[in-house]
């Protein structure tokens, strides 16, 4: 099984292209289940959920193409299939966004229930609860989710609590639903606003994406379009926070500043400097150690659970003790366990970590548990003395393209084993 090995001690310097985002291609990977013609997607990111994405859209029938570095193209017309089998949904919990599409272009769909997953039980009830508002009759049995409706009917619909996942599959399911749904305490994700503006760009009528309050007009047919994937603020947020362990100056392009408030100010209060322009982030520590910096996540414009992992390593080897509350899934503190085998100092109590700086780290054999719970296995590889190796890498494949080609540009000792 291929590790990454990782030599700490160097600081970051130079510029990193930011890639697509995984949380905005999957979702608009299965999106493109309602189009009428074949759709054009830019800036999609080489990754191995991508894949998974594309072979379940052509287990479906769906011509899936390459159309060139980060091109992809989707031609639904071949679509034979409506049953999503365990096979693929059970490595990819995204795929059961192919839901609320398939229920809403041909009144009925079949799709394995996502298998479990490490940071949590993750349910889709939710998901369920939204498409039975727009007039859905959905059983589970046997392991699947069976949905079927002629014609989906708008409603306004509250949801429970927010979810990502379960606003993007009623929102699309909501597209080509019989009048106006309205969709309340909707999660308000640029992930979510990206898909919109896809779904927008095929003659869907939405107005509210990025709000909690989503309402769609339905429209009898949706067109193919051509859609650049919006920044990683995920994989952004990863480079600043390996810069500021590092003490380094990186730059990344192509990424997308106004979606990162959050993780922007948290970075600031860890003292470093940052200079902003449209589509581009500086970031300059200065050689200084960083500051503790307590988190908790939250739904967006809060803190991303999706940084906790990475915001813990460098908590881990900061001045000071840091507080880090997980409010959104109940099992996201794997990497813990992990990180104290390079000598950091955290304490668990429920969902609260508490992290006290240690000046250093020491380099050990670790495993990754999760995606996220991966890349902050390298970061604090990258600041620990000696050789960090990485095992069971398979979970950062999912999400970072290129990674270690793109730390070692910035100056890194990372390479891939195996
Ligand atoms: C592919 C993708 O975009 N993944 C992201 C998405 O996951 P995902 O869409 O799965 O996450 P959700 O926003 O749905 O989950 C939020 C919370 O709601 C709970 N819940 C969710 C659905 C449901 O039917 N019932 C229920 O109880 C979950 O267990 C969790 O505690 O948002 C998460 C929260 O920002 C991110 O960590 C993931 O990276
Ligand atoms: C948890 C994540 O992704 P997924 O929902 O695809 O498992 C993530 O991107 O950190």
């Amino acid at each position: 099984m291929q590790k990454i090995v990782v030599e700490g001690g160097r600081p970051l310097n130079g510029e990193v292209r930011i890639s697509g985002a995984k949380n905005a291609v999957l979702p608009i990977l299965c999106a493109t289940l309602l189009a009428d013609g074949p759709m054009t997607l830019r800036n999609v990111p080489h990754l191995h959920d991508v894949h998974t994405t594309a072979r379940l859209l052509a287990e479906l029938g769906a011509r899936v193409g390459d159309g060139g570095p980060g091109v992809v193209t989707v031609d639904p017309t071949s679509v034979h299939s409506q049953v999503a089998p365990y096979e693929l949904v059970k490595t990819m919990r995204a795929s059961v966004l192919v839901l609320g599409p398939l229920l809403a272009r041909y009144g009925h769909a079949e799709v394995s229930l996502p298998g479990g997953c490490a940071i949590g039980s993750r349910p889709v009830d939710l998901h369920i609860k939204g498409l039975q508002s727009l007039g859905a009759q959905i059983s589970v049995e046997n392991g699947f989710i069976k949905a079927r409706a002629e014609r989906l009917r708008g409603a306004r619909h509250v949801f429970d609590i927010v979810s990502v996942g379960a606003t993007e599959n009623v929102l699309m399911a909501a597209v080509l639903a019989e009048g106006r749904t309205v969709l309340e305490n909707a999660a308000m994700e640029p992930e979510i606003v990206d898909l919109a503006e896809c779904l927008i760009a095929m003659g869907a009528n939405i107005s509210g994406a990025g709000t909690g309050r989503i309402v769609v007009e339905g429209v009898e047919k949706l067109r193919a379009c051509e859609h650049s994937v919006v920044a990683d603020r995920i994989e952004a947020g990863t480079f600043l926070v390996a810069a500021a362990m590092t003490g380094g100056r990186v730059t990344l392009t192509h990424a997308r500043p106004d979606t990162m408030d959050a993780v922007l100010d948290k970075l600031k209060e860890a003292g470093a400097e940052l200079d902003c322009d449209d589509d581009r982030i500086t970031i300059d520590m200065q050689g200084r150690r960083p500051k503790s910096v307590d988190i908790t996540t939250m739904p967006h414009p809060g803190f991303p659970t999706d940084m906790q992992a990475q915001f813990m390593a460098l908590n881990c080897v900061a001045d000071g003790v840091a507080v880090m509350n997980e409010t959104i899934f109940e099992n996201r503190f794997m990497h813990v366990n992990e990180l104290l085998r390079l000598g950091a100092d955290i304490r668990i109590d429920g969902h609260t970590a508490v992290v006290r700086g240690v000046p250093r780290l020491s380099g050990a054999p670790v495993m990754a548990t999760d995606l996220r719970a991966s890349a902050s296995l390298i970061l604090a590889g990258l600041v620990a003395e000696g050789t960090t190796t990485i095992d069971r890498i398979y979970h950062l494949d999912r999400g970072y393209e290129n990674i270690e080609q793109k730390l070692s540009g910035l100056g890194a000792r990372i390479s891939r084993i195996g």
